[in-house]
């Protein structure tokens, strides 16, 4: 049997000829962020059919909160495509290192977004450690979330099923707490402690772009014409230390959904 790059072999592609990103444009905000709740939940569902579990990593900012607020409405809605929100892992894809309660928090975003309202497991919602909690410094953090990452992979790999990865990126084209030109981006650990951040609060954790393309599926949530250039530079090969979301490629599929706005910079379709 010949094997050629793509194909799948235990679930694994040969190679990495990973699929070209795809582009959805939705005509403004709200609008993508009810389409990507959607598709959230039927890809869930899917990957519940097929392994019994699925599991999604979570971001912060404004869009991809919305999101989650978009889920929780799909799920009180009794006609529709059911996620068994007890059968999903909750990972994060960066975290600011502050206190737990700290509204900074995308944990507690989330919670209050979405996952206090879908009865999601406590068993299977990992957060990033706050600042208050077991380890004082974000580098011991950040090695208890990659052995977090690791044990739950049940083999020899360094992070488990992504099923999908959600990230946002900022208008210089971070994605999670991944900026340009930093030692994260250069970093190939799964999980790294991210200090003097841009954007702040100024101590993170995020998953390194490593962890982030072992995902089968990365979807880029983007909104505002802020972002646009970032998408169009990002889409058009830019370097990934220059501008880390042009790194991002999951093994199955990397979606860029995106609003109009952030569209705009994008050659016609
Ligand atoms: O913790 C964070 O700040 C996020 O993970 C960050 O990567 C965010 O997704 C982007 O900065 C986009 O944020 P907005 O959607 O609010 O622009």
């Amino acid at each position: 049997m010949s094997l050629s790059p793509g194909d799948d072999v235990a679930g694994r592609l040969v190679g990495d000829e990973r699929p070209p990103p795809d582009v959805v444009i939705e005509t403004d905000a709200d609008r993508l962020a009810r389409a990507v709740a959607q598709a959230l939940v039927a890809r869930l569902a899917a990957a519940q059919v097929v392994h019994g579990t699925a599991s999604v990593v979570l971001t912060g900012g404004g869009i991809g909160t919305a999101v989650l607020e978009h889920v929780a409405r799909l799920a009180a809605e009794p006609v529709r495509e059911t996620v068994d929100w007890a059968a999903v892992d909750v990972w994060w894809g960066d975290e600011r290192f502050v206190p737990a309660d700290d509204d900074e928090r995308n944990e507690k975003v989330a919670r209050q977004a979405l996952l206090d309202a879908v009865g999601a497991d406590p068993a299977r919602v990992h957060p990033m450690p706050p600042s208050d909690g077991d380890f004082a410094e974000p580098e011991d953090a950040a090695a208890w979330y990659a052995d977090q990452l690791a044990t739950a992979t049940g083999d020899d790999g360094q992070v488990p099923r992504f099923d999908v990865l959600l990230l946002g990126i900022g208008p210089e084209g971070h994605v999670a707490s991944i900026f340009p030109d930093s030692a994260a981006v250069r970093d190939e650990r799964p999980v790294v402690a991210v200090r003097d951040c841009p954007k702040p609060p100024p101590t993170r954790i995020s998953l390194g772009l490593a962890a982030i393309n072992a995902a089968e599926e990365v979807w880029l949530v983007v909104s505002g014409e802020g972002k646009a250039l970032a998408v169009a530079e990002a889409l058009s090969g830019a370097d990934p230390v220059d501008l880390p979301a042009a790194g991002v490629r999951g093994v199955r599929a990397t979606r860029w959904l995106l609003d109009r706005a952030a569209a705009g910079g994008l050659p016609p379709r």
